[in-house]
């Protein structure tokens, strides 16, 4: 199966399955039987109503009080298995609702690499995911209810045939409806994969619209109109497609109940004759047309829960397909714990680029192109370039989230791919400019970046004195206790400043870290702060340096940039220069160019 394939039924099943009953073995089997149950107490009673009426005519006492009370134990069952049923049902989706969640969540950041995080297509299948993954645990109810109408309904139709074999053929005429039903479904599943971008677009339209981090601009260029405007335009042709693929099943779906309209009415035909001639009684009568009242209803629910389940399904197979994708992810970046190589305590060498190409998946677009260059062990390198020159991509290669198409990035001498992954992302560490914010308590915001040490206040204030933001905490009304994110009872408002600064000292919280990537961490603090913070920050690393530890440092600022020991200039994904401070300055090619045009902007040679 190709990575981008959906997986198909069986499979699906049999995951969403497992799912339901791991998460509650007790209440999948419960509901998977007490659905039928409840369905078939409906063929039930016109059973015994036919034996009631058979009874009566009959003049038999005897037989009508039997035919009676079997219709109000069958009554009494049919209560029962529904209220109870729907209790099961109630609490099964609660538990498997934060299950399903979890394992999304689980299975998304379980994954080695992000591309299912940025690729466009993936996320249109991420995306419904996200929304409603809880509906997945829907299957087994929807499984259960197909299968009990669909019982009932055959039932509606074999048991006319005690009355006369020529009508146990009624149950062809209902074949064309459940086959309609069933690729009704699966092109409606097609429509909502193929309008998934323009849902993402409404959606992120509506974040814009009303979200926070928009709001200033959205009033300074009075964009609430255009940005209605667009949202109109996704939704309409969104809509339309989706709408034209609905009526069009609608409609399929009423003509294929055309043949078993035709077909019962003929039943009912001959069992009236059959009655006139005395070859049927007026039971079986009774029986036909209370099947006949019920017929359209069941089939109309088999049509329905028929789409249910396929509904459910779609979802369950794009489930399935992540969760695909994450043991994919995991053979393909060799992180087999059995065959990986382990990370070494120190770096002797350092990590090499040899040889590097890379472009993102499905773009179509090379980023680097054969591209070599060593971090020595203990340095402190910069990184410079453009915008879109490739720093954030080259970031996320020796972080281990994309692979190279070909070369390699060597950690002493092995390549990346045949390191234990995980180990790997132990001893690294970071901060980004888009970085997360962990609504969170103060402590746990920072301690988060080193798990063993979430309870660590002493290691929390340390981060926070070498990320330079020791004075967020003495503004903080419960220090580290402190409730971060205003929708939070207690909670405080941070700057964007304020939020980069507890991003950073979340990554500098690792003791002995052999890879540091600070990613335009410090972008929002002002050139003096940012330079200083650095300069304290790469003679500290300085100090460490005898486990080989490397930061990679990623800046526009040349000011921070120089007290680096390498410089790298990256320029559209190609290394034009690299040399420490004073070499690039001797050169006099780009990187003097862009220090000197930046010196001269804030005057400070
Ligand atoms: N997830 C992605 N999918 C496809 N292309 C991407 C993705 N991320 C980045 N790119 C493209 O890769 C190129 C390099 O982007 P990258 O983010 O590495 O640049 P950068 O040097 O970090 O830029 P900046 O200084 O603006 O942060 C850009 O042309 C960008 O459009």
């Amino acid at each position: 199966m190709r990575d981008h394939e959906l997986p198909g039924l069986g499979r699906t099943l049999a995951f969403t399955f497992g799912v339901a009953v791991r998460s509650h073995p007790g209440l999948t089997l419960g509901t998977l039987l007490l659905v039928p149950a409840g369905w078939a107490v409906g063929s039930l009673q016109a059973l015994w109503l036919k034996h009631l009426v058979d009874a009566a005519v009959g003049g038999t006492a005897g037989a009508v009080v039997l035919a009676v009370s079997l219709l109000a134990v069958t009554n009494v069952l049919g209560w029962v298995a529904g209220a109870l049923g729907g209790r099961m049902r109630q609490t099964y989706q609660e538990k498997a609702g934060v299950v399903l969640e979890q394992r999304l969540i689980e299975t998304s950041a379980g994954m080695n690499g992000i591309e299912h995080l940025e690729r466009a297509d993936y996320l249109d299948r991420l995306d419904p995911l996200r929304r409603e993954a809880w509906i997945v645990h829907w299957t087994f109810e929807a499984l259960a209810e197909t299968v009990g109408a669909l019982a009932q309904t055959v039932l509606t139709m074999v048991l006319p045939a005690s009355i006369h074999p020529a009508l146990l053929l009624l149950p062809a005429f209902g074949v064309p409806s459940v086959l309609v039903a069933r690729r009704a479904a699966e092109r409606e599943r097609v429509a909502q994969e193929r309008t998934g971008e323009a849902r993402r677009r409404q959606r992120h339209l509506v974040n814009l619209g009303s979200g926070a981090a928009s709001g200033k601009e959205l009033r300074i260029f009075g964009l609430g109109p255009r940005l209605v405007t667009l949202s109109r335009e996704a939704w309409t042709g969104e809509h339309a497609d989706r709408t034209h693929v609905a009526w069009v099943s609608a409609a399929q779906k009423m003509l294929a109940t055309l043949p078993m309209a035709f077909g019962f009415t003929g039943a009912l035909l001959l069992i009236g004759y059959g009655v006139v001639t005395g070859h049927a009684g007026v039971g079986d009568l009774a029986l036909a047309v209370m099947l006949a009242a019920t017929m359209s209803g069941n089939l109309g629910a088999v049509v329905d829960m028929t789409q249910w389940l396929v509904g459910c399904l779609a979802v369950g197979s794009r489930f399935l397909w992540l969760h695909d994708k994450a043991a994919l992810d995991v053979r393909r970046h060799g992180a087999d714990q059995t065959h990986a190589y382990p990370v070494p305590d120190r770096l002797r060498s350092g990590i090499a680029l040899q040889g590097l190409s890379f472009g993102y998946p499905g773009t179509g677009r090379r980023i680097f192109d054969n591209v070599s260059v060593d971090l020595p062990a203990g340095s402190v390198t910069a990184l410079v370039g453009e915008n879109g020159a490739g720093k954030t991509t080259l970031v996320k290669l020796l972080c281990g989230m994309y692979v190279p198409d070909s070369g390699a990035v060597l950690v002493d001498g092995v390549d990346l791919r045949r390191l234990d992954l995980d180990e790997w992302r132990r001893r690294c560490s970071g901060a980004f400019q888009d970085h997360a914010q962990f609504e969170l308590t103060l402590r746990e915001a920072i301690t988060v970046g080193d798990l063993s040490r979430l309870d660590d206040d002493e290691a929390a204030t340390r981060a926070l004195a070498a990320a330079g933001a020791s004075r967020l905490l003495t503004t903080m009304p419960h220090g580290l206790d402190t409730q971060l994110g205003t929708t939070w009872p207690g909670g405080v408002a941070l700057s964007g400043g304020q939020w980069q600064q507890v991003a950073l000292a979340r990554g500098l919280i690792r003791q002995r870290p052999l890879l540091t990537v600070l990613d335009e961490p410090t972008s929002a603090l002002d050139a003096h702060t940012e330079d200083a913070l650095f300069n304290r920050y790469a003679a500290a690393a300085r100090q460490r340096a005898v486990d080989g530890g490397i930061t990679l440092l990623v800046s526009h600022r040349f000011s921070t940039v120089r007290a680096a020991d390498h410089i790298i200039v990256l320029d559209q994904g190609r290394i034009v220069e690299q040399g420490d401070h004073a070499s690039l300055i001797r050169e006099a090619g780009r990187y003097a160019e862009m220090y000197q045009i930046q010196a001269d902007a804030y005057g400070a040679r």
